[in-house]
């Protein structure tokens, strides 16, 4: 490009920019003044809540007041929080304003207009767009159009337009570094220069270089089932947060962050994408792993997590295996739904409610609640019904209680300030008469002594799900490669470990949707939009629930099938078939995304070649060295090719991730690997990445990427069953920059008999 053309784009940043500066003081002012405002307000209606309530009709007139105080705060703070995201999104233009231009020519008009795409719009004092977000029906144009005739979509109808130039900026510190017109989509010379970087542990947006089928991803907004599935790298966890930001703007008088809702596979996971929504102008949606959800869930009881079955299920036998299969079903969460809707009441497992050691609703009793209402009745109105019942059942004796003597005899010994103290409630300040407040204050001490029972009804202390999910699981009709002793033997297990406080991964979901089937309970019908990343990793069963649990969400549902971690690699179709099966949708849509762009040409060349389908995957031409093999013949040699490797590749990347198949290995280099350099073993709880060494098993790094990773004994002992393959090539594909691949002993066959060619690797081999 031409010094003059760059010369007048800098002209134009600079101009753009005097204009952000300009606003952000005005705004920065305006803010202040909301900040300040607030501030009294608040301080006035602490004031206000302080007033004295002896004199009855003061009472009603300083309510009053303060319900207005409370409005006139809330609309402060509405109004303080508006002007602060206005200074915010300023504030994200300051060094870069915008990333794209495109010129479009409108028939009937003579010359075409020239657009700036940025993160966020920007206005100036006559209502001319200086800059567009990246989100306006506009500027679609930039991401999916080629030269020529291009449509996009605008709330009046399609608008057709010809798209004259498409130029591409990166631009830093208000410097333009560089710039292309390009007719692709988004060129390669900016996405090789975007890749080609050093990673910092943090997630980036990618909004500068979305592509095509990104692009369809993000903005799709029919769908009420999406199943994203792509090849590692391929941009399905940057594509997906980019959506949410879309979402949060396209929809934005009737979508808020917090109706957004993203299961992550851990906390690492989370804290790395922390940053790409601020990144864009919005708040972080809120994130849960499995663990945290359902120890939520079933409080008392300690879940298994993800992580601990992947540790524990080399030691299950084929007969286990297959009734993990088996739990994890479609077909068993569809027996769970069966058994609850032909339930009859002497099925169910109800419990007595104790108070002081003896029975205060007997099983009968809840027995005959529930049998006194219409068949017709759904189980769960039915339980509520019986919930309802059982607490007028209480109030009853609460009401006869406040009339016993002892309780007459508490309200005479009440002091003066203790009898005032049981009227701060408004409700409590409307009663006058002094019969009624003896009353009122008999009650309450009552209910008190019942505060047990109520809460005991309330969580549905009266009904046992645990001995349901037993009663469940005897009955339940079994797959013929399931022997009856290995399942009654597994319903003792699932007993036993109850003892203990304990329940598996397998069989906590089939439970809690039980329990809420019986109970009604459980449902948040809040969320709109619910994101599951590494959906391979969860089981059918699981994202059934899911989609139970979150009635009104629609479900975007990310992976890739062939990084599966916990169970046999699986073809993408095979997968989207069964999810398709088990959560039937209106409105699905699967998206795949072949390209892969984390690592270099030969790193994803190698990766997709372990895979027996690995064709699809297209690399994306960057250049890099091709990855090692290292082969050693014992642990101490190993340490030391580990400890070289370290210090080479130390000198050109930032991070060197070990990454194992479990915790034992990892803790085991840790404790062996001494070096003058810095090493963290990571672990579930960790939140960040440091840099350095970095040790870990590869479920802590699903997700995520680093500079040059280091495969831990690719052996033939260590990689010796077929379902391990989606392991080695999750591992393989963290790399950005560098790979090797650690061997004590002979190679594992799941490289040495695969589609890989010595061609694609380097080969280090030493005997000692
Ligand atoms: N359009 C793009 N422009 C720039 N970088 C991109 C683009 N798409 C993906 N990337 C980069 O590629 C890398 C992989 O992206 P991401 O982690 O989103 O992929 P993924 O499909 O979720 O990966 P995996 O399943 O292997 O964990 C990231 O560094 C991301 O920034």
């Amino acid at each position: 490009m031409n010094s003059d053309e760059y010369h007048r784009e800098q002209q134009h940043v600079n101009f753009v920019l005097r204009e952000i500066n300009r606003q952000i003081k005005s705004v920065q002012n305006e803010y202040q003044k909301a900040h300040n405002s607030t501030k009294q307000v608040l301080q006035n209606y602490g004031n206000d809540t302080s007033v004295n309530y002896f004199e009855v009709d003061d009472r009603n007139e300083t309510m009053a007041e303060l319900e207005e105080q409370r409005w006139m705060a809330s609309e402060e703070m509405r109004v303080e929080k508006v002007v602060y995201n206005h200074l915010y999104k300023l504030e994200q233009l300051k060094g870069s304003p915008y990333f794209g231009r495109i010129d479009l020519k409108f028939p009937g008009e003579k010359h075409a207009l020239k657009l700036y795409i940025g993160t966020a719009s920007c206005v100036d004092a006559h209502d001319h767009f200086l800059v567009f977000d990246w989100r306006a029906p506009i500027a679609s144009v930039y991401y999916n159009g080629t030269l020529g005739k291009v449509a996009y979509k605008t709330p009046a109808g399609r608008q057709v337009t010809d798209l004259k130039k498409k130029r591409q900026f990166l631009i830093k510190d208000g410097k333009i570094r560089n710039m292309f017109d390009t007719n692709e989509i988004v060129g390669d010379e900016m996405l090789q220069h975007v890749l080609g970087q050093k990673n910092d542990h943090v997630m980036h947006n990618i909004v500068a270089t979305i592509q095509r089928d990104q692009n369809d991803i993000i903005r799709d907004t029919k769908s009420d089932l999406l199943v994203v599935q792509g090849v590692a790298g391929s941009g399905k966890t940057s594509a997906i947060l980019q959506r949410i930001a879309f979402l949060l703007y396209h929809d934005r008088k009737s979508l808020n962050v917090s109706q957004i809702l993203l299961f992550s596979p851990n906390r690492l996971f989370s804290h790395y994408i922390s940053d790409v929504l601020p990144s864009l102008g919005e708040h972080n949606m809120r994130q849960v792993t499995l663990a945290d959800f359902l120890s939520k869930r079933f409080e008392g009881l300690r879940v298994q997590t993800i992580f601990e079955r992947y540790e524990s299920s080399h030691t299950l036998s084929t007969e286990q295996l297959k009734i993990r299969k088996f739990k994890n079903s479609a077909a068993f969460m569809k027996a769970v739904k069966r058994y609850c809707r032909s339930l009859k009441a002497d099925q169910f497992a109800f419990s007595q409610i104790l108070y002081n050691g003896r029975i205060f609703f007997g099983k009968e009793t809840i027995k005959l609640l529930y049998e006194s209402q219409p068949a017709a009745v759904k189980p769960a109105d039915r339980f509520l019904n019986v919930k309802n019942d059982l607490i007028t059942m209480l109030k009853n004796r609460i009401d006869a209680e406040a009339d016993t003597k002892p309780i007459q005899k508490r309200v005479d010994n009440l002091t003066s300030d203790q009898y005032n103290e049981f009227f701060t409630t408004t409700h409590a300040k409307d009663i006058q008469s002094m019969s009624g407040q003896r009353h009122y204050i008999a009650y309450r001490i009552a209910k008190n002594h019942l505060a047990r029972v109520y809460n005991a009804i309330f969580n549905n202390e009266f009904f046992d799900p645990y001995i349901q999910y037993q009663d469940f699981l005897k009955q339940v009709k079994l797959p013929n490669d399931i022997s009856k002793a290995a399942w009654e033997k597994s319903i003792k297990e699932f007993s036993h470990q109850l003892e203990l406080h304990r329940l598996t991964l397998d069989n906590a979901t089939p439970l809690l949707y039980l329990r809420d089937l019986i109970t009604g309970e459980g449902l948040n019908h809040d969320i709109k939009y619910l994101f599951v990343d590494e959906m391979q990793d969860y089981s059918i069963a699981q994202l059934v629930y899911m989609k139970h649990a979150f009635p009104n969400a629609k479900l975007n549902l990310i992976g890739d099938s062939e990084q599966a971690l916990f169970k046999d690699v699986q073809a993408p179709q095979e997968l989207l078939k069964q999810l398709n099966n088990a959560l039937t949708a209106q409105h699905p849509r699967l998206i795949k995304l072949n390209r892969s762009y984390r690592s270099t040409y030969p790193i994803t060349n190698f990766a997709k070649s372990l895979l027996p389908d690995g064709n699809q995957i297209q690399p994306f031409n960057r250049s890099g060295d091709l990855p090692r093999i290292v082969i050693r013949y014992n642990w101490t040699s190993a340490i030391k090719a580990t400890k070289q490797i370290i210090r080479q590749q130390l000198k050109k990347n930032n991070t060197v991730a070990i990454l194992t198949k479990h915790l034992a290995e990892a803790k085991k280099i840790y404790t062996n690997l001494n070096i003058n350099v810095k090493k963290t073993l990571m672990s579930d709880s960790d939140r960040s990445l440091p840099q350095g060494v970095l040790i870990m098993p590869i479920y802590l790094a699903k997700g995520l990427e680093f500079d040059s990773v280091i495969a831990w004994n690719v052996s033939k002992d260590n990689y010796n069953q077929k379902r391990l393959l989606g392991t080695l090539y999750t591992i393989s594909t963290r790399a950005m920059h560098d790979l090797t691949l650690l061997s004590i002993g002979p190679v594992s066959p799941l490289i040495t008999k695969s589609h890989v060619s010595p061609k694609q690797f380097t080969i280090n081999h030493q005997f000692n």
